[in-house]
């Protein structure tokens, strides 16, 4: 799956306060875009910061009770969450991982962050990694 028609995206991890995690990673040297995004069907505030030019660190803060970023943080604490590979198409590329077996977490791409279309691999189905697929929309 990873190489040709994959680019690393971006790296996540889930913090529990959003201003405290990114004044650590400026610190180490990463300068974060100014624009914080709420997407409210994932239930969190990302912030991303470019790491080279392509893959970028995102973090990821739940507001409310119910995401699943909360549920990660209840259960494992802060820490890296998943990783994303930006695709040509995430239709198709869904079609071919389940072809090969692994289980995707939604029927049809959802609405991701940075105006994106993304589905997620279970972890189950790669060995213990979340994997998030996105393909920019048009
Ligand atoms: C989309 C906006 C933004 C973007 O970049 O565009 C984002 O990335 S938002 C990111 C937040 N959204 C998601 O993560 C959606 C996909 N995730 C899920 O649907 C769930 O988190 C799921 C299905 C991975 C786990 O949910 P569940 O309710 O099953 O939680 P459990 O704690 O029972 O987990 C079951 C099993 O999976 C292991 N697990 C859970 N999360 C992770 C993870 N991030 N990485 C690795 N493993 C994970 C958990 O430990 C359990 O394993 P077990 O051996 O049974 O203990
Ligand atoms: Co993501």
């Amino acid at each position: 799956m990873i190489g040709k028609d994959c680019v690393l995206d971006h790296v996540a991890i889930a913090v529990k306060d959003l201003d405290k995690s990114q004044r650590i990673w400026e610190d180490m040297g990463l300068s974060f875009s100014t624009k914080r995004e709420v997407v409210e069907s994932q239930g969190v505030t990302t912030a991303f910061a470019q790491m080279d030019e392509n893959a970028h660190l995102e973090l990821l803060c739940p507001y409310g009770e119910n995401g699943p970023i909360h549920k990660f943080l209840e259960k494992k604490g802060e820490g890296i969450h998943h990783l994303c590979f930006k695709v040509k198409d995430v239709v198709a590329k869904c079609d071919e991982l389940r072809e090969k077996g692994y289980t995707l977490l939604n029927e049809q791409p959802i609405n991701g962050a940075n105006n994106c279309l993304v589905n997620f691999i279970h972890p189950k189905s790669t060995g213990g990694v979340l994997v998030e697929v996105s393909q920019k929309k048009a």
